[in-house]
Formats: C-alpha cells, structure tokens, sequence
C-alpha cells in the first residue's frame, strides 16, 4: 500500500556563537496547533507549511524521537520492510547534532594536525540523536522478540560516508587509508538496486557491539570547521542497520530488511562559508549531489501529484512517467529505494533560526513539502519463495471453494433432467393459466354478486320508496369492486394451495442430499447454474479465439522462418565466394611480392581488361575501391562478388531450361513413338508428322546450343573475372558484356504446348474410347519382370501388346533389339527411337549440366512407369481407331484451338523426375560422371545435338 513520506520541520535554537553577533530571529514562526510553520517572505506576507511534525527549538532529543514515532519504523524493520530516516538542510542548521547528538572536539591527530573528535558518550542518554537511539531501541525490540521463541534475529551494520563523489567504508581503515582513491563501486544488482561492492557488513550480536561501530564509524568521518560550523559534515554518511530474521520452525522463511540512517551533507553558500582549497572542493561536490537530490525529489513529487489528479477525476490515461535522475550523482543512487521507492522513509527538515538564513531555510521547506507529496510502496522483503507458497496456497483456498459451488451445481443439474424440466415448465404454465382463470371467475363471480345484491337492494328500494325517477349511477365505474369476502378468500387459499402443491412436488423431486429445496431455493441455483455454464461457455470462445491467434502468429513465423532460412543460404553462397576470392588474392598478393614484374602484369591486365593504376601500381590492389586514371568505371571486390554471385545465379537458371528443353524435346520422341506404332496411317503420313515435331524439336535445339554457348561465355568469363582477381579489378565493359550474354533465352512455349495438347488429347481420347480407366494392367509377374529384365530377356513373343502388331513388324521389332542390345548405347536409342514403342521401354534423352559445360546422356526409362503409356500400349487395337484423330492432334492447327486448354507445363516437368526409380537415377549419375570425365578429356568437344529427323525402317 502506498506510503507518503513522513517529514518533519526542526528548528535548531540559537547558538552562542549567533547570540553574541546578535542574529535576530523574527521570520519562523512554529504553529504547534495546526502543526505548520510560517515564514515571513516580506514586510506584509508570509508563507505557511504543513508537515506531519513541526518541533520548534524546546525540542528535545527525545521529542524528535518520539514524536516521529521512529519506534514504529523500528518494528517496521524487524517485520521486514526496508526504512530510511534522513536529515536534510543547510549547513549548520542541526542535522549531524540530530542523527547523532555528540558534541566534537578540537584534538591533534598522529600527523600533528589539527582534526575534529567526537566525544561518543552512550550513557548520557538525553543528547543521544536518533541513531544511537534507534539501535538502542532495535536490540530492545529485537530482544522482544526472540523471547517469544519464533524467530533468530541477526543484525548487521555497514557504514559508509561519499566524500567527493567517492564512496568510503567508514568501518574499513585500510580503504579509508586511500584517501584520494577510487572509493568502493556502485553495483546495479539484479533485485533492481545499488549495491556497495566490496562494503563490509558486521554482525553485531549485541548493542554494544553496534555501538562500537557506530563509534568507529563516526571517528572516521571527515569533519571540517567553516564560519557557519565548527564541526561541519564534509560528507554525507549512511549507517545501513541489517536485520534478518528466521522462523524457527520453517527455516526457509527468511525475513531481511534495512534501516538507512542518513546525516546528509548540508548544502552551503561559499560566500557564507568562506571555504577555501580542498574545503570549496568538497562545498561543490556537496552542492552537487544535494542538487541531484533535489531534482529526483522535484521529479517524485511532480510524478506523485499527476497521478493523484488522474486518480481524482477517474481518469484511465497512463500517468506520465517522469525521468528521475537517480543515477547522476551516488548519494540519490544509493538512496533509490528509500525515496519513491519500496521503503518507509522520514525526512527530517532542519532549519537555522536566523533571519540571515531566510532563503536557505525557504528552500528547505520548499523542498520538505514536495518529499512529503512522495508516495513510496513499501513491500516486505520475504523470500521469494515463502512468498510464492503464500500467494499459492491462497489460489488454492479459492480455487478449493470454486469447485465446491461447481460440483453443487453439477450435483442440482443432474437432477434437472430435460423431462423434469418439461414436467415443472407444464406445471408452472397451468398454475399461471389456472391463476388467470380462477382470477377472472372471482371478478365475474363479484360482478355477479354486485349486480345481483344491486338489484335486490333497488328492487326493495322500488318496493319502499315507490319509483325513483333519478338515473342509476354505472356499477362499471366503481373502483375497486367489492368482492365477497368469503368467496375472494376461498378462491385465493385454493390457488396458494395449488400452487404450493406444484412448488412442494417440484421441491421434493430436486431435494438435494435428502434435504427439501425452496422454490425460490431452485430458481437462485438455475440462474446461478445457467450464469456459471454462460460464463464457462464464454471462457472457452476467449480461449479458442486465443488459440486461432497463436495458429496464425505461429503460421506467420514459420513464414518469416522461411524467408531467413533462404536469405541465409544466400549469405552463404556470397560469404564462400568471397573467401575465395580473399584466399586468392592473399596467394597473389605473396606471389606478388616475391616476384613483381610491373611491366608483365600490366600486360597481362591491359588483355584481360583489368585496369591497373600506374601511380600506385598493385598497393592499391588490395583496396576496397580505388580510381582509375584510364578512364574506365571503377569496381569494388564487393561489386565483383555480387556480379559472381549473379552469375552464378542465372548459371543455374540456365542449366533448369536446359534441363526443360531436354525433357520437351524428350517428350516429343516419346510422343512420335506411340504414333508409330501402328502402321496407320500411312508410312508418308507418319513421316510428315514425325517432320513437324523435328521441326519444333529443331527450335528447341537452337536453343539448347544458343544456351549451350551461353554457358561457354560464361565459363570464358568467369574465368576471366576469376583472373581479374589477380589485380582486384575488371573493366565494367566486360561485365556488362558478360551480364548481357548470360541472359536467359526467351521461352519459346509454342512447341512445347503443342506436344503438351498432345499428350493431353492423347490421353483423353484414349480415355473416351477405353471408358474408363479402371481398366488397369494388372499382371504383376509380368511388369515386374519388365521393369527388371531392361534390354533382353523379356519374352515379347508372349506379351500381351506383341499381339498388336502384323508378324512382320513383329519379327523386325524382336531384331531390333536384339542387335541394339548387342551394340553400344546410342545406335540401341536409334533403332528404338524408330522402331514403334512396344511399351516395354521408353528411351529419353536428358541434358545436364555439370560444373561450366553441358553434355547430353542417355536415360533409360520404363515406359511402365508412366501409366498412361503402358495403358496405351496394352491396348493398342482399341487404339487403333482413333489414330487418325490422334494425328491430326499433332498439327499447330488443332492444338491452337486447345491449347488453352491443355497449357499444363509444371505437371509435364515433374512426371519424369517423379517417375524415375532409384535404379534409373543411379544410372543417370553414373552417366553423368562418364560424361564429365569424357568432358575433361576433350574440352572442345560440341555438346551432342538432340535427333532432328527420324527416319522410319523401310519395311515398315
Ligand atoms: N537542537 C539543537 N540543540 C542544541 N544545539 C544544536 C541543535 N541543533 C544543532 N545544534 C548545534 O548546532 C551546531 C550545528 O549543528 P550540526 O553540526 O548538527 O549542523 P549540520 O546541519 O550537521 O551541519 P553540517 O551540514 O555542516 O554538517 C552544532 O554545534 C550543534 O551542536
């Protein structure tokens, strides 16, 4: 709960030394009353403050003790809540005299120089300040309660003086010793505060033990004369009281809390002072902190009163946070917790009564005034896990008492069953209708009555008075209309009855552990029962809109995962292209140096195109950029990594078209096959069409060669460029050249979409014809033994599609492959290139590209493996019929009119690669290395060119 700082106002009385230069003091004026203080600002104003204490110059040692009830910051403590009582004002207004209460003396150190001693006296207890009180006190409480046998108390003191800016260890003599040294660090530590480092901490077991560190610690305070103080603090000191606590019976229940005593160093004018030398050095860095001091108080308070008003007028707005300069200076530092932080704190305000010291004393109840608008949290300092066992065992004890209602609920809706509920909804509708019905009889049964005795009562009138001419007042008007009370009653016990029956019958089917429930008892549990199923139903839309949320978040990442990992492989490539090149140029750099021939490698620059700079010959060489007096474009080694790296980028991309074109090309072949199979049309017919897709095949292979070349630039230049390391620079002409070379060829879809259309018309017809698909090859022996006999031991005579064909082609066909199969690769792919397929393989060609050269190879694949082909080879004579449309799909004409149609280029890239199995692909990488190694031997060697024109057999 947040606490404001207390403070308190003393006023000092006046000194000796002020009462004989005649100091008058007229302009304070204590009220005890109202406890506020006036100054007098002018002749005619005065300035009144409120403060929590205001003690005027009667007051005793023992008054300021009591009447800020520092006994209670004391218990505070032992509880274990951090507190700081510190001593603020000018020089000379009573602060020291306050915190400690001992006179000093003049005495002569070991140096023969003059120093100021305090005469410590424990036993005069009357002039005692507020620390030895306070200790004295704290040992008395703490005795208290150890008494009570509950808890081991132990009490540590540390204190230290900042001198300079420099912090001191006033109980440690050695680091005292170092009087113009470092002084001790300041630590920020991870509970969010200033630590001391290396500040030593004493046990104290006893008060006198204390009490011998107070001593030691105030004897070795700096202390100085000026003319406003013969015993003046020339430094700020904190004593830091340390008490921790242990529960006897749960030893992990550790309590630790710190008292500050404080004596600040008061604030002074030089002027006043008259400090000359080391004394004004240490006025100005007095003057320093307490400036600091005075903004972080400025800042609190100013931060203190914002909140309050947002808080006044409800307002939700975040309050502004202000930038307290805690860490300019090591007094507010060390101060952080006390002020505006999670201590109890008291300020103790001292004044000067002197008129001379109106403006010091002004801007000491200014600043009083604003400290106690600071509100500090104080919180216990526990052990971070006594007190999360606290907070859990308490959500236990909730959590405990939600279940219980919970099952009670689940208990009294179980017994609501759907039929009850229908039952008791019946019910409750008759009563309120039987209620109406019996409502409306008692009102027409009284109107009744009325008219009825109305009548008799006229009737007799008539009868006594004879006719009266006066007109009958209307009965409807009369409001209420009387009911007879024997009849409004009977009705009205029966409907209670009724109802109370139906409530009883209703009560005692719900009775809940044998005991009867109250009608009204029911209603509050549904409505109760319904808000607790509302509710559950509401935290679980909360909870699944939650998880969406995270589904997506997470979906996004993986995305954004995706990317980086992308990137990072591009980093990477660049990364290793640039070792390389750094490891080259490091090679050509010693061989440089060991051999450097100007005149060569300028020649050898001017035919690669590399600049090389005449001035600063081959130092520059190693520069990221440099300028050319040759009048080219200047490049940097990270533009040429970035040009090696595009390259290399589009050198793979022209590799995949290659490998594309291949496949089409490929496909066409495997296309003019099934055309071929049947001998129908006729053999001119066949020819003509196996012409136009040469002649598209034809396109593709200009291609194939223009990127053939292409890559050979390439690799010319990138050698080049490689080269060009040597000098670290490359003309840009050659670059762009370069560039302009590797650019892919346009795609040329206009054959490959006609071979596409094609296979799809193909299929489709064969589709239509078949009716269906499911008329699957299911001879598994038989494709098995395909896919594993490859060239020879396969028994065609005896499969099924040998019985497509006249026995001539048959026995052509079995030659065929049999001497192909005998022979080399190429003259094997010819022969069956032209031979009809008989669907037990299909020969492809695929181009490759491997390091800077493309080269052609062979792949052998089962035509098995691609299942609109084997359907069509098993079925050929059904096929048959529809040859002549099959055709005429090969012309331009017809596929344009389709195309649009049948434009589905990924699906035909991928088939082939999907359909290899991991036979073929072992072949194909064998291939590979063959060529390669072919390749090297024979560098100038032209790629293979893919078949322009197939010639049939002539027999056939
Ligand atoms: N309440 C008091 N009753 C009697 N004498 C007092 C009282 N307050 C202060 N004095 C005397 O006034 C003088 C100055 O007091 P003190 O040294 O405590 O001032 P200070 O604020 O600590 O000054 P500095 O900031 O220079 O250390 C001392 O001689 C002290 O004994």
């Amino acid at each position: 709960m947040p606490t404001r700082i207390g403070v308190a106002i003393r006023v000092r009385p006046l000194l000796e030394s002020e009462k004989q230069k005649n100091l008058t003091c007229t302009k304070l004026q204590v009220k005890h009353s109202s406890k506020s203080i006036q100054i007098q600002l002018d002749d005619r104003t005065t300035k009144s403050f409120k403060f929590d204490q205001v003690l005027d110059e009667q007051c005793s040692q023992n008054d300021l003790y009591e009447k800020n009830s520092i006994d209670q910051l004391i218990q505070k403590v032992i509880e274990g809540y951090h507190s700081t009582i510190f001593a603020y004002g000018q020089t000379g207004s009573g602060k020291t005299f306050s915190m400690e209460g001992f006179d000093y003396e003049m005495a002569t150190d070991s140096n023969k120089k003059q120093v100021l001693k305090p005469v410590i006296n424990y036993e005069n207890s009357e002039q005692q300040g507020i620390i030895p009180r306070t200790i004295h006190k704290l040992f008395e409480k703490i005795q208290i309660a150890h008494n009570k046998n509950e808890r081991i108390y132990k009490v540590y003191i540390s204190y230290l003086q900042i001198y300079n800016e420099k912090i001191y260890d006033l109980l440690n003599t050695d680091q005292l010793k170092k009087n113009d040294g470092p002084g001790l660090k300041l630590r920020w530590n991870k509970k969010d505060q200033f630590q001391v480092e290396n500040l030593l901490l004493f046990e104290c077991s006893n008060l006198q033990e204390a009490y011998d560190m107070l001593s030691k610690g105030i004897k070795n305070k700096i202390m100085a004369s000026h003319k406003l103080n013969a015993q003046s603090s020339r430094s700020h000191c904190i004593l830091t009281i340390k008490v921790d606590s242990i529960s006897r019976l749960d030893p992990d229940n550790l309590i630790s809390a710190k008292l500050h005593l404080v004596d600040l160093a008061g604030s002074e004018r030089q002027s006043q002072t008259g400090t000359e030398g080391q004394n004004f050095k240490e006025c100005i860095e007095i003057n320093k902190s307490l400036f600091t001091l005075r903004q972080v108080i400025s800042a609190l308070a100013d931060q203190s009163m914002q909140s309050q008003e947002e808080t006044q007028q409800s307002n939700n707005n975040a309050v502004k946070q202000f930038h307290v300069p805690y860490r300019d200076s090591k007094l507010t530092s060390l101060l952080k917790q006390s002020i505006g932080g999670n201590s109890y704190c008291l300020m103790i305000a001292c004044l000067s009564p002197c008129d001379c010291y109106y403006e010091e004393n002004l801007s000491t109840l200014n600043y009083a005034t604003k400290a106690s608008q600071i509100s500090n949290e104080p919180v216990k300092n526990e052990d971070p896990k006594n007190r999360l066992i606290a907070e859990l065992k308490a959500k236990v004890e909730e959590l405990t008492k939600d279940l219980a209602r919970a099952n009670e609920h689940i208990a009294f809706l179980s017994k609501f069953s759907t039929e009850n509920i229908n039952k008791y909804g019946t019910d409750i509708l008759k009563m309120q209708r039987n209620k109406q019905t019996s409502i409306q009889q008692i009102q027409e049964e009284t109107l009744k009555a009325e008219e009825q005795s109305q009548t008799k009562t006229s009737s007799k009138d008539k009868e006594a008075k004879g006719q009266d001419e006066t007109p009958k007042k209307d009965m409807s008007d009369e409001t209420p209309k009387k009911v007879k009370p024997d009849e409004n009653s009977a009705n009205q016990s029966q409907l209670q009855s009724s109802v109370k029956k139906s409530l009883n019958k209703m009560s005692s089917e719900l009775s809940i552990d044998g005991g009867l429930m109250s009608s009204d008892m029911i209603i509050r549990r549904l409505v109760e029962s319904a808000n607790m199923v509302r509710d559950l139903l509401q935290s679980n839309i909360n909870m699944r809109e939650m998880i969406e949320k995270l589904t997506k978040n997470n979906e996004q990442t993986e995305n954004e995962l995706n990317i980086l990992q992308m990137e990072n492989s591009d980093l990477r490539e660049k990364i290793e292209i640039m070792e390389n090149i750094l490891s080259k140029d490091i090679q050509n750099e010693k061989e440089l140096k060991n051999k450097f021939d100007y005149k060569k490698v300028l020649e050898e620059s001017e035919t690669n195109n590399i600049v090389a700079d005449e001035t600063n010959g081959f130092q520059k060489a190693n520069t990221k950029t440099f300028t050319s007096d040759f009048g080219f474009q200047t490049i940097t080694r990270q533009e040429i990594v970035n040009e090696i790296h595009q390259l290399r980028k589009e050198k793979k991309h022209l590799s995949q078209r290659l490998k594309s074109l291949e496949l089409e090309n490929n496909e066409l072949h495997t296309r003019l096959n099934p055309n071929a199979l049947y001998g129908e049309p006729t053999r001119m017919h066949l020819n003509q069409t196996l012409d136009l897709i040469a002649s598209s095949s034809s396109t593709q292979n200009q291609q194939v060669n223009s990127a053939y070349l292409k890559t050979q630039n390439f690799k010319s230049a990138s050698a080049k460029l490689k080269k060009s390391q040597l000098g670290s620079r490359v003309s840009a002409k050659t670059s762009m050249k370069a560039k302009e070379e590797f650019s892919p060829p346009p795609q040329n879809t206009q054959p490959y979409n006609s071979f596409v259309t094609t296979q799809q018309q193909f299929s489709t017809l064969y589709q239509q014809k078949m009716g269906s698909s499911n008329n699957e090859f299911n001879n598994t022996m038989y494709y098995n033994n395909l896919k594993g006999q490859k060239h020879t031991s396969y028994n065609y005579e005896q499969s099924p599609e040998s019985q497509a064909f006249p026995s001539q082609l048959r026995q052509q066909l079995l030659q065929t492959r049999t001497s192909s199969s005998q022979k080399n690769d190429n003259s094997f792919t010819q022969a069956n290139a032209r031979l009809p397929s008989t669907g037990y393989r299909n020969t492809q060609n695929s181009s490759y590209n491997a390091g800077d050269c493309s080269f052609i190879e062979r792949q052998e694949n089962y035509a098995f493996d691609q299942p609109q082909y084997s359907n069509f080879a098993r079925n050929t004579p059904q096929f048959n019929q529809n040859n002549n449309n099959m055709y005429e799909s090969t012309s331009p004409g017809w596929s344009n009119n389709n195309q649009a149609k049948y434009q589905n280029k990924a699906m035909i890239q991928t088939q082939y690669p999907s359909n290899l199995g991991s036979n073929n692909q072992n072949f194909l990488n064998q291939q590979k290395q063959k060529n390669l190694r072919a390749l090297s031997q024979n560098s100038s060697k032209r790629p293979p060119v893919f078949r322009q024109h197939v010639n049939l057999p002539k027999n056939f």
